[in-house]
């Protein structure tokens, strides 16, 4: 039966714009004879499959492209199906017309993923590697991109698919010891089991959990704040961390008007820079919008960094940015060390005692900064170990949460002395939850909406 899902679908594989070659890509049952229509060259169907091959793109004798064509032949292919790769010279109007070429031969345009959700309809990936292709292609950094591989490679949908094996097995033993109780005390041996059973899955979950946030980090980068009043060295000190003079330092106030974003890498872990304009005390108005805009900054940072003058008493100002701040995870920076001390540091010490001072200017201790931001986010590890699966993408991170409450309520089924079938429910429903990671038991809605945010031609 030729359904919607396994027609001969088309698209531009390759960015659109000018490059030095460009991929039109067709996968499906007739890929290889609508090839063929258009094709002047061998005829493709007698062409060893994985084959590279010569010619031109015709249409009513007309050339339209010197290319060489790819003839993958199902099922040993990226979606199962027979693949053809048009290598046509890369710009978008020859990428274009002979894509609606073949679009007039009878293949259909393809949904943006829809060549990736084949290969995950055929059953060549689950639904976490077909996530970890569009993760791939999204990472900023060697880290992001490494988790993804990690992933496309079958890390997680290994760890998933192994717990939900044990997950199974342990509610057959629960069976089996109800049916043919070989002893007395059967209850409370299957109640013993199950509560080792699930603190063994509660802690394996826990510790992919706890790798989340690192994932996270990695994927996008820690999004750092810098904060302060105006002239205490906000923007010297970005551009001291990038190496870079990449934001205007002067010693005017309010230099910084807009908010920069820059990344840096500290130890192989990406940083996200923010540097925020200075907040001022001058103009009331102009002061609640800092103050804001602060806050805002404040909320959506991962780390702030406070900046102070070393060289100044504390304003009411500081006051109010250290108080803002309290409940993130912040470092104190003391900046101007090379200037005659004024700070009251006993004050800053009630508010944290492992404030850093530096000078940005005789670049003295900015080092230190980097040390606490290891500290703090990554226990010293540095780089990140590189076998170990993790937990980077938001549908993923929140399954785990939910596996963690339904066993949550298994364990406190067991604490009440609920009857065992009524514990087993939630242990089953903690086997469901994990197989819409791997897409198991995933909806179709799910599945239709995951592809559609994929880019066109994946
Ligand atoms: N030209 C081109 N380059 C590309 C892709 C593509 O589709 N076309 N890819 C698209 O993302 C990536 C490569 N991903 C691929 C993944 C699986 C298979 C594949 O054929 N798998 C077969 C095994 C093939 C073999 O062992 O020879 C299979 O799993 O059965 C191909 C490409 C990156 N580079
Ligand atoms: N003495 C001394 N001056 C510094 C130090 N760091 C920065 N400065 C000077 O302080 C002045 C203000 O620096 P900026 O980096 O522009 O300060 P900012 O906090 O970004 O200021 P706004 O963007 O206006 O809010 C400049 O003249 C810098 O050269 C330091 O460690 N010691
Ligand atoms: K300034
Ligand atoms: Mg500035």
């Amino acid at each position: 039966m030729i359904t919607k899902e396994f027609d001969t679908i088309a698209a531009i594989s390759t960015p659109l714009g000018e490059g030095a070659i460009g991929i039109v890509r067709m996968s499906g049952t007739n890929a290889v004879e609508i090839a063929n229509k258009v094709f002047k060259g061998k005829d493709l169907n007698k062409v060893e499959s994985h084959t590279l091959n010569y010619g031109h793109i015709e249409e009513d004798g007309r050339i339209l492209d010197e290319v060489m064509i790819g003839v993958m032949k199902a099922p040993k292919t990226f979606t199962r199906e027979d693949i053809i790769e048009i290598n046509t010279h890369g710009g978008i109007a020859v990428m274009n017309e002979i894509l609606q070429l073949l679009l007039r031969k009878g293949a259909r345009m393809a949904e943006p993923g829809e060549f990736t959700k084949r290969a995950f309809l055929n059953g060549r990936v689950d639904l976490s590697q077909a996530e970890a292709v569009m993760d791939i292609i999204r990472a900023k950094t060697d880290q992001a991109m490494n988790i993804a591989v990690a992933q496309l490679d079958g890390s997680l949908s290994n760890l998933i698919n192994n717990t939900r094996q044990e997950i199974l097995e342990t509610l057959a033993q629960v069976e089996v010891n109800i049916d043919y109780p070989e002893y007395d005390d059967v209850e409370e041996m299957t109640t013993k089991m199950l509560r080792e059973k699930t603190a063994a899955f509660q802690k394996l979950l826990d510790n992919l959990l706890k790798t989340a946030k690192r994932g996270k980090i990695l994927r996008e980068g820690l999004k750092t704040a810098i904060i302060g009043r105006p002239n205490v060295g906000k923007s010297s000190l970005l551009n001291h961390l990038l190496r870079e003079d990449k934001a205007i330092v002067t010693d005017i106030e309010g230099t910084t008007r807009d908010v920069i974003e820059e990344f840096v890498n500290i130890n192989g872990v990406p940083l996200k820079l923010i540097d925020t304009a200075g907040i001022r005390e001058t103009d009331d108005v102009v002061e609640k919008i800092g103050v804001e805009r602060s806050r805002k900054a404040l909320s959506e940072a991962d780390l702030v960094l406070l900046v102070l003058n070393s060289g100044e008493k504390l304003t009411d100002q500081d006051l109010s940015l250290l108080e803002l701040s309290q409940n993130s995870n912040r470092i104190i920076v003391l900046n101007k060390t090379d200037l005659p001390q004024e700070i009251e540091t006993e004050k800053i010490a009630e508010f944290d005692p492992n404030y850093i001072e530096i000078s940005v200017l005789k670049d003295e201790n900015v080092d230190k900064i980097e040390e606490q931001i290891n500290e703090m986010f990554f226990e010293n590890a540095g780089i990140v170990e590189q076998d170990a699966t993790y937990l980077s993408n938001t549908r993923h991170i929140a399954l785990i949460e939910q596996a963690l409450d339904s066993l949550k309520a298994v364990n406190d089924g067991l604490d009440m002395g609920l009857p065992v079938d009524l514990v087993q429910v939630d242990m089953t429903r903690t086997w469901e939850i994990l197989g819409e990671i791997t897409g198991d038991s995933a909806p179709d809605e799910l599945i239709t909406q995951l592809f559609s945010q994929f880019c066109l031609g994946k």
